[in-house]
């Protein structure tokens, strides 16, 4: 450098100084980890920008860690209209705990949007937030990877025009020379948005993600209601369902019920999606 000049010091805007980040709210939780609303407000002025932070809870580490580290390498790597964006990560005790940082999306999912919304959701609408979600997996799938948790409740609402996938805690990549993933241990697995071959093999292909897709699509056409969500639709009232025998009710052909006022249009949609899905197992997952 000539003399007096002093170096620019180079700033990588995807690394946030967690003295900066302060939490505003909760935005959602789930066994092992949490997604946070704070203000990232280096200036201390209070007009810092509102971002979406998720971190492990401090008892699930160890294996659970690297999970988090390798979701944030996955959403490095994603840039499409329909995905929620990557700001960055912010690492916490010495690096020995990293959080994953996004962009912020007011509205919040789907499941928490929809149900609010329903007299001003018409069909039109819910069939382009389906589109917009198949945008979004075509896109994932192209880049040969598997979601593996599709539903409504990882779904984000951009305005009403626009909805994004929103997260991608159990989303995993094909190697090159397979068609599927093997899963190893599965704990809290969200099985009724799970294929048939998913429950029985742990075996899950692009077109497993068809097959929460089709589910994602009853919870469309539900409106995200709790009161017909495919866990309440499947659970029996009395007692816990086992995998096992929701591998049995699936074989056997039960499916989630033609949401009210679902039209034709819709139902033979099923036709199509199923037989994308047939690819590798049984048919679609509701009538
Ligand atoms: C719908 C979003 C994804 C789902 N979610 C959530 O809380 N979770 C996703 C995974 C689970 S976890 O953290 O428990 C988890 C951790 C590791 C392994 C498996 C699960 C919780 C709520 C989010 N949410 C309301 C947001 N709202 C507004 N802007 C946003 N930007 C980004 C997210 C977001």
């Amino acid at each position: 450098l000539p003399p007096g000049r002093v170096p620019i010091q180079e700033v990588d805007p995807t690394v946030f100084d967690t003295r900066f980040l302060r939490k505003i709210d909760d935005l959602g939780e789930g066994h092992f980890g949490k997604v946070e609303l704070c203000l990232y407000d280096p200036r201390g002025d209070g007009r810092g920008e509102l971002v979406a932070v998720k971190s492990l809870k401090p008892n699930s580490k160890g294996q659970l860690a690297c999970h988090l580290r390798k979701e944030i390498d996955t959403m490095r790597e994603l840039y499409h209209h329909n995905i929620v964006k990557y700001k960055g990560v912010c690492s916490e005790e010495g690096g020995r705990t990293t959080k994953l940082i996004m962009e912020y999306l007011p509205a919040g999912s789907l499941k928490d949007y929809l149900p609010k919304r329903k007299h001003q959701t018409d069909l039109k609408r819910l069939l382009h937030y389906a589109l917009q979600i198949c945008q979004g997996m075509d896109y994932l799938g192209s880049q040969r990877f598997i979601h593996r948790d599709l539903a409504a409740r990882n779904v984000l609402v951009e305005n009403e025009s626009t909805v994004k996938i929103g997260d991608f805690g159990l989303t995993k990549s094909m190697k090159e020379d397979k068609s599927y993933y093997t899963v190893k241990e599965e704990t809290d697995s969200p099985v009724f948005w799970y294929a048939p071959e998913c429950l029985m093999d742990c075996k899950f292909y692009p077109a497993s993600d068809v097959w929460s897709f089709g589910v994602t699509l009853y919870e469309l056409m539900t409106y995200c209601e709790t009161s017909s969500s495919p866990t309440t639709m499947l659970q029996p009232t009395k007692g816990l369902m086992t995998l096992t025998r929701l591998v049995e009710v699936l074989i056997a052909g039960r499916r989630l019920p033609c949401p009210p006022r679902c039209p034709d249009t819709v139902r033979e949609l099923r036709e199509v999606v199923s037989s994308v899905h047939q690819g590798c197992s049984l048919s679609f997952s509701f009538i």
